[in-house]
């Protein structure tokens, strides 16, 4: 996409512009790294390259969800197939649906649901609805839609040349197990947790989230837990949802997604779990006012998508999902174990569709060039992610198979 360069002529409107995006130091991650790809294709026409990159899933939505979504596209051109805005908090059939399959056994409720056009959506809205003047504390590395969201909310001060001062990075690194010291953490009102990690690929065990819930019910923060990998989790002792947790509920909500589940990366749906229980300091439901940003900034999920994700959660979609989601966990596991046959320190790519790669005392950006044009493979440089993902890259396993097959290729051929 295309972005207006700085032009010099006298500007014309007298509006002065939110400070606060001064402060980012780059464009959003993903799409400098696909400015980079196009340039390496530019000066290779011929390379073919293959994006293991950002992690966008490659395969078709399984047939019993497409067929609900052509079937209610179809009934949007019919009198009485037709709808139009619907419940800002979601269909009560998606809501209740939701519940049962994900969230009924650890005690929360359809009231609690709020179906949304995506859980990077809802971190942003999650932000507006927090205001500028909390605190935040984030993993390092994470998702960068954490920080940056912070930064442009105003919640930060000045890019300190490795990280934002106002924020407070929990680092997850190997001598860690990918997990932050909590003793050594300062209080914040936010805690941004995602598990299973992006990029790390670490999933939190439940000692692990017991921890986490005690020291947010010790500093009375709220835990923004993103468990939008959790399907990938297959370790028995990592809980899918923080919720399963007990006392969770007075202390965290949790966004997730049908992106990585069911192929929605393109159709867009996603949702938010804010249990009655999560109260303010003033002891106001934090429900309410999450219940009024999606009813004044938003207009509900689209009506084929949830048509979508309710197929998704029947037995047999939800069968197709597991189905969907085990493919790339293969595709994960070939490339774990190609780079550990190559010697490298890998992580992640058990419980998570990431294998996060070190490469001591190497820049990632560096790393990632070296990769691009030897290999003519796009991953993700670490230190995109923070500053604790210097010297490491993220490669997505989110490919059709054949491809992730001739990346390995490339590799050991390049790295063996
Ligand atoms: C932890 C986490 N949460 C949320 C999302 C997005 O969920 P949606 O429901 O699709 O909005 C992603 C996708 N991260 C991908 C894609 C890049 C991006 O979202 O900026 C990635 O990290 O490659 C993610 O990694």
């Amino acid at each position: 996409m295309r972005i207006a360069s700085l032009s010099l002529t006298k500007p014309t409107t007298k509006v002065s512009r939110n400070k606060n995006f001064g402060k980012l130091q780059a464009g959003y991650l993903f799409p400098e790294v696909a400015r980079r790809r196009r340039e390496h294709q530019a000066n290779n026409p011929d390379a073919k390259i293959l994006s293991l990159g950002i992690g966008d899933t490659t395969e078709p939505i399984p047939p019993t969800i497409v067929e609900a979504m052509r079937d209610a596209a179809i009934g949007l051109g019919t009198r009485q197939g037709y709808s139009g805005y619907g419940a800002e908090q979601g269909q009560a059939a998606v809501r209740e649906a939701i519940t049962q399959r994900l969230y009924a056994h650890v005690g929360r409720k359809p009231s609690e649901i709020f179906v949304s056009d995506g859980s990077k959506c809802d971190i942003g809205r999650l932000q507006l609805m927090f205001g500028s003047q909390v605190s935040v504390a984030v993993q390092d590395p994470a998702y960068p839609v954490y920080v940056d969201s912070s930064v442009i909310m105003g919640m930060t001060g000045e890019y300190n040349g490795q990280d934002f001062d106002g924020i407070t990075y929990m680092v997850c690194r190997p001598e860690n197990d990918f997990f932050p010291d909590l003793t050594q953490t300062p209080r914040t009102d936010i805690i941004f947790f995602c598990s299973p990690n992006n990029p790390t690929g670490a999933a939190a065990t439940r000692q692990q989230l017991t921890e986490l819930v005690a020291f947010a019910k010790k500093n009375g923060s709220i835990i923004v837990y993103d468990a939008a990998y959790a399907l990938f989790i297959s370790d028995p002792d990592c809980p899918k949802t923080i919720f399963e947790i007990p006392g969770a509920e007075e202390v965290a909500l949790e966004t997730c997604s049908f992106s990585k589940y069911a192929g929605f990366t393109g159709v867009r749906l996603g949702w938010t779990v804010v249990p009655e229980q999560l109260r303010y300091a003033d002891g106001f439901p934090v429900m309410n006012d999450w219940n009024r940003i999606m009813s004044t900034i938003f207009n509900g999920a689209s009506n084929i998508a949830q048509a979508g994700g309710l197929a998704a959660l029947s037995d047999k979609g939800w069968a197709e999902v597991h189905e969907l989601v085990a493919f790339y966990k293969e595709n994960a596991a070939i490339l774990k174990q190609t780079f550990e046959g190559l010697g490298f320190n890998v992580y992640g790519g058990k419980d998570a569709p990431y294998i996060w790669i070190q490469f001591p005392g190497r820049a990632s950006w560096d790393v990632f060039g070296e990769i691009l044009q030897n290999c003519n493979i796009v991953t993700t440089p670490g230190s995109g992610f923070g500053a604790a993902g210097e010297g490491f890259v993220r490669i997505s396993a989110f490919g059709h198979r054949e491809d992730i097959l001739e990346a390995v290729e490339r590799f050991k051929k390049v790295y063996a």
